[in-house]
């Protein structure tokens, strides 16, 4: 409990800070280094990523970005024509109009190449481990990992590898998941609750656990994990596609004008140079976007691997970039979620010691980590005698003539047991106040007042009460159910919440709690954590309407969550963080799933997504911006010849017509390499206010994007102008 405890409360104090681990984390021997940081950008990077952009110079990977094609073709039609008709400045263009393509591909190379040291590292996580697969008849077998099927189950016990993705379900273990998270601490797995799912690859240090298997191999965590950050899994996502479908038609506009130009050329008795229509073509066109669009994307998946989140589309990060409302449940997300039973309190008339039989049993077959801390509590500190295991099993596996599990489910609420003996069938129930409270009375029985007062004082130190109550023979009237009493399950709500939240509404996001506990611990905790909004009682289908009915009002809606009954909500959702340490269910449902199971990382994904959006927007404005300057350069060196007047364009005083359009190539070229940085780190991101941002960024890259390159081609003409061919 202790270790859990600690894990979260470092998870927490390592995401507050710039979500990178400290020195000593990476000191630590101990600690994995999976994640690696690959923060800052480094030239060597992009020299390492040389062969890998040379690879992608086949028409296939290139028809995938439109800008670039063309650039592409341009290269292979001017390449022809240098060969045919060789010349200084027919080469000068070849070699740099190579040089664009190679750069462009060279950004996204860089920005795949950082996640494959990560999926290099995790594919030592997935060494195939043997497994211990256990028949009907309660033996094993000795299979090999790759060789199990969802639904198997293994038995791991301690030192041993987990061979597969599963959930617990039977059983509690520590396990060292460093090897994924890069957290040495170890965490508690366990059977029943909303802590049950483990990965293949982590390793079990104490204790015996019984996993289901949930993935098929090959399709694992770890799987995904290494084609996230490989890049192998990512589609272009619709606001890509929505600014791919712009580029393309600025790019076809510009086509057609080009196009116009020869003949305009002819008219006025000049032959037209396709290499200089050509050059005009790629300078005009927004290539600086073109080429870095999809390394922005993949970097800023890349930024939130750093921060030991997972993103399984591309999607869902800019959709965090414009999240309005964060709901997010209680237990196990704002709250540790190890609810222990601490406490029992008997109903007027009722000994502490009757009560405890009674919760005794209501909790034989309950396998949540609730109902065996009732079981334990009952046993320790009220002295009941246990029944021995195997008919605990028999109950609990539904094949004991005696007894019927009445399991817990989020729709109920309850949970207990019916045992049929010879005088009769006893239902033994516990469960949230209103849910026992109408089972009791829909059968006719009352609740003491005296309960009421027990479960709202449990209910407002933010403790969930269970009431406990038996209907049968033990109760005296047959058939009408009686009331004993009020467990006290305690939690502890996670440290340093308040603060997160509050960054939270300075970014402009509501949040709501939503639990299926009641009003009362609800408010309790809601008012601890700081949370703006909560919602009490609800079940998984109040959840998800909810989140239908903020989407119907515009919101994008975000949420975080553990559980199972989490699940329809975190799919339904535009941003789905599940908690790792969740139910494989709310992992599958969800779109993020964050390593350290930190709710609040929320406010870094968001940072990230909004990041994401503004990169983007930044770097799309400085390259349409770009084409004035180019424009200023070329078409005098065109057309100078013909209209005189066109010279008054000609305001950087190039040297000639051919450096002019050799200058404008290079600087189209070589700012593609310069803004590759940029496109990898994203644009700084400080929380203040849309309109504010916009304007900020439309003055540097837009206003910085028409004076660089006068500037920039102005400076590559000096140079140029000495080189033979150029006039
Ligand atoms: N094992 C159990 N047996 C009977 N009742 C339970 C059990 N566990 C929880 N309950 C009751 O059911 C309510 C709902 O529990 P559940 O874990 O589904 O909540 P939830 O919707 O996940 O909310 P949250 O995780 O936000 O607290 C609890 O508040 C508690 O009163
Ligand atoms: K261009
Ligand atoms: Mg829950």
């Amino acid at each position: 409990m202790e270790t859990v405890r600690e894990a979260a409360g470092r998870s927490q104090a390592r995401s507050s800070g710039d979500g990178r681990p400290d020195g000593a984390a990476e000191a630590d021997a101990g600690r994995s280094t999976v994640l690696v940081t690959t923060g800052a950008f480094d030239a060597r990077q992009l020299v390492a990523s040389i062969p890998q952009a040379v690879r992608k110079l086949t028409p296939r990977a290139q028809a995938r970005n439109p800008v670039m094609f063309v650039v592409y073709l341009g290269a292979i039609v001017t390449t022809a024509l240098a060969i045919w008709q060789p010349s200084w400045f027919s080469w000068a263009v070849t070699v740099w109009l190579s040089f664009t393509v190679v750069f462009a591909n060279l950004a996204e190379a860089v920005a795949e190449g950082r996640g494959r040291a990560q999926a290099d590292s995790l594919r030592k996580v997935k060494r195939d481990t043997m497994a211990r697969r256990l028949g009907a008849d309660g033996s094993t077998v000795e299979v090999p990992g790759g060789g199990l099927r969802i639904g198997d189950l293994i038995v791991v016990e301690a030192g041993e590898v987990i061979a597969g993705d599963g959930d617990v379900v039977e059983g509690i273990a520590t396990v060292d998941e460093s090897a994924i998270t890069g957290e040495s601490a170890p965490v508690v797995r366990e059977s029943g609750g909303d802590r049950s799912a483990v990965t293949g690859g982590t390793v079990v240090l104490s204790d015996r656990i019984i996993v289901r298997i949930t993935t098929a191999p090959g399709a694992t965590f770890v799987d995904r994990m290494i084609a996230l950050v490989e890049g192998a899994s990512r589609k272009k996502t619709p606001n890509e596609i929505a600014l791919d479908i712009l580029l393309t038609s600025l790019t076809i506009i510009f086509l057609l004008a080009v196009v116009a130009v020869g003949p305009m050329q002819q008219y006025a008795g000049q032959s037209p140079d396709p290499i200089k229509l050509i050059a005009l073509l790629v300078c005009l066109i927004p290539t600086t976007i073109g080429a870095l669009l999809s390394s922005i994307g993949i970097a800023g998946m890349d930024r939130l691997v750093q921060r030991n989140v997972l993103a399984m589309s591309g999607r869902a990060v800019e959709a965090a970039g414009d999240v309005d409302t964060l709901l997010m449940d209680k237990t196990g997300t704002i709250t540790f979620g190890n609810r222990r039973a601490t406490e029992l309190t008997g109903a007027p008339g009722v000994e502490t010691t009757q009560l405890a039989e009674v919760a005794y049993r209501c909790s034989l077959a309950d396998d949540t980590p609730e109902g065996r801390s009732i079981v334990g509590l009952c046993v320790h500190e009220y002295g009941i005698e246990t029944i021995d295991d195997s008919t605990v099993v028999a109950a609990r596996s539904r094949e004991h003539p005696e007894y019927d599990a009445v399991a817990f489910t989020a729709e109920t609420r309850m949970s207990g047991i019916d045992v049929h003996g010879r005088g009769g069938t006893v239902e033994y129930r516990k469960g949230a106040a209103d849910a026992v409270v109408r089972w009791v009375r829909g059968h006719g029985g009352t609740v003491p007042e005296a309960v009421h007062e027990q479960v709202a004082r449990v209910s407002s130190g933010g403790a969930t009460p269970l009431v406990v109550a038996v209907r049968g023979a033990v109760g005296g009237d047959a058939g009408v159910p009686r009331v004993l009493g009020v467990i006290r399950l305690s939690d502890v709500v996670k440290p340093g919440m308040a603060g997160r939240f509050a960054q939270l509404r300075a970014m402009g996001i509501r949040t709501v709690m939503v639990t299926g506990d009641n009003p009362l611990t609800a408010q309790a905790i809601a008012a601890e954590a700081g949370v703006d909004d909560f919602v009490a009682e609800a079940t998984p289908e109040d959840k998800l309407a909810l989140i239908r009915t903020e989407q119907s009002g515009g919101r994008l809606v975000a949420m975080t969550g553990d559980g199972t009954n989490d699940a329809p909500a975190l799919a339904q959702a535009d941003v789905g963080l599940a908690m790792n340490t969740g139910t494989s269910a709310a992992k599958e449902a969800g779109n993020m799933v964050d390593l350290d199971s930190d709710p609040t990382k929320l406010i870094d994904v968001v940072a990230i997504g909004k990041q994401l959006l503004i990169t983007r927007g930044a770097l799309t404005t400085f390259s349409l911006a770009n084409d004035l300057a180019k424009y200023f350069a070329i078409l005098p060196a065109l057309f100078g010849g013909i209209y005189p007047q066109l010279d008054a364009l000609n305001v950087m005083r190039l040297h000639s017509a051919q450096s002019a359009i050799v200058s404008a190539v290079i600087f189209n070229a070589l700012v593609i390499v310069a803004l590759i940085p940029l496109s990898l780190r994203g644009v700084r991101y400080r929380p203040s206010s849309a309109s504010r941002l916009l304007g900020r960024n439309l003055l540097i890259y837009g206003v910085g994007g028409v004076i660089t390159p006068f500037l920039g081609i102005w400076l590559i003409d000096l140079v140029v102008r000495l080189l033979p061919g150029m006039g």
